[in-house]
């Protein structure tokens, strides 16, 4: 029997699929492992989200066995899933989605080389143009506390304050947030890439300074206005009649448009229609081929250091 009216409950069963999926690419592309990490999805429309059971192995999460929940973190009894509890991170989610309506979707790894640098207690620094572009600058430490509502507040808290969408949980692993929540999955690997890529430049012995100040503000600015670009001609294609061209091209954005916002390429925060459904999968599949092809992380860390050693000096 169906509890919500229509359009929720295809919502709801589009963000329970996203969900179960996302959490099986965390595992591909090395970021979590065995029950850990957590993926919640905002469900749009309804003040309810979709987050994985608690100690449930990744290889049997499914659509069906997700949990949905309302934003106090309470099981929405009678639902498929309500039979399980929830994953310890409920409250957690719950009370970063209480605080913003931006946040649609959010990520807990413990992935190996970003939790090198919380358990350090050091922000990953913005070394390349990468981490400018996707972060805007380093990616944040959010100092150790420990109760639970706390910690919700101390992430909050540096959402808010700076302009990256990932932060390092000191003493303990990566959040991330999106507008929804492959976006967070997103920023989720790309900060696991971004901690990797630094530890590995330095382990050849060089001090690298980070970018300065007036690089990474330009190389931000430049993303978020291809990123207002792309949304425009998204917008339009989607709007256009069929067989009619859409009007704007990703030169004609204007400038200072929607900056500021979490929105990644194309992503549309609206819900789709058929058409937009099925482009919506087409993208899905492909940005999922790119997660699952970083599952070697080993085999290419090893390959990456022997090209970076220095010659005649011993790599530590
Ligand atoms: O961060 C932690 C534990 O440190 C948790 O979020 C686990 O990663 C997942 O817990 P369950 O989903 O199995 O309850």
């Amino acid at each position: 029997m169906n509890r919500f009216e229509p359009r929720i409950e295809v919502a709801v069963a589009r963000v329970r699929a996203d969900v179960a999926r996302l959490h099986k690419l965390l595992v591909r592309g090395g970021l979590t492992n065995w029950t850990s990490g957590v993926v919640s999805g905002r469900v749009p429309g309804a003040d309810l989200f979709v987050i994985k059971p608690g100690g449930l192995d990744h290889t049997d999460l499914a659509p069906d066995n997700m949990v949905l929940v309302d934003l106090d973190g309470s099981v929405v009894e009678g639902t498929p899933g309500s039979e399980r509890r929830p994953s310890r991170g409920v409250a957690l989610h719950a009370q970063l989605y209480r605080h913003s309506d931006a946040i649609g979707g959010i990520v807990h790894t413990h992935s190996p080389y970003a939790t090198a640098f919380a358990l350090r207690g050091e922000p990953v620094p913005v070394l390349s143009t990468t981490v400018a572009d996707e972060f805007g600058g380093p990616v944040p430490l959010v100092p150790f506390v420990n109760a639970e509502a706390d910690v919700a507040s101390a992430i909050a808290g540096s959402l808010d304050a700076q302009p990256s969408r990932a932060v390092l949980l000191e003493r303990h692993g990566v959040y991330a947030v999106g507008e929804r929540p492959r976006d967070a999955v997103r920023a989720a690997v790309l900060v696991e890439d971004a901690a990797r890529a630094v530890q590995l430049a330095r382990a050849t012995g060089a001090d690298i300074r980070p970018l300065d100040a007036h690089d990474v503000e330009t190389i931000r600015a430049r993303r978020l206005h291809a990123d207002a670009a792309r949304r425009r001609v998204q917008r339009d294609a989607e709007s256009a009649p069929a067989g009619s061209y859409p009007t704007s091209r990703p030169g004609n954005a204007r400038s200072g448009g929607e900056t500021g916002s979490w929105t990644t390429p194309g992503s549309t925060s609206s819900t789709p229609t058929t058409t937009s459904a099925s482009r919506h999968s087409e993208r899905n599949d492909r940005e999922d081929e790119e997660v699952g092809s970083r599952h070697d992380h080993g085999r290419r860390d090893a390959r990456a250091r022997r090209m970076l050693r220095p010659r005649g000096r011993r790599f530590r």
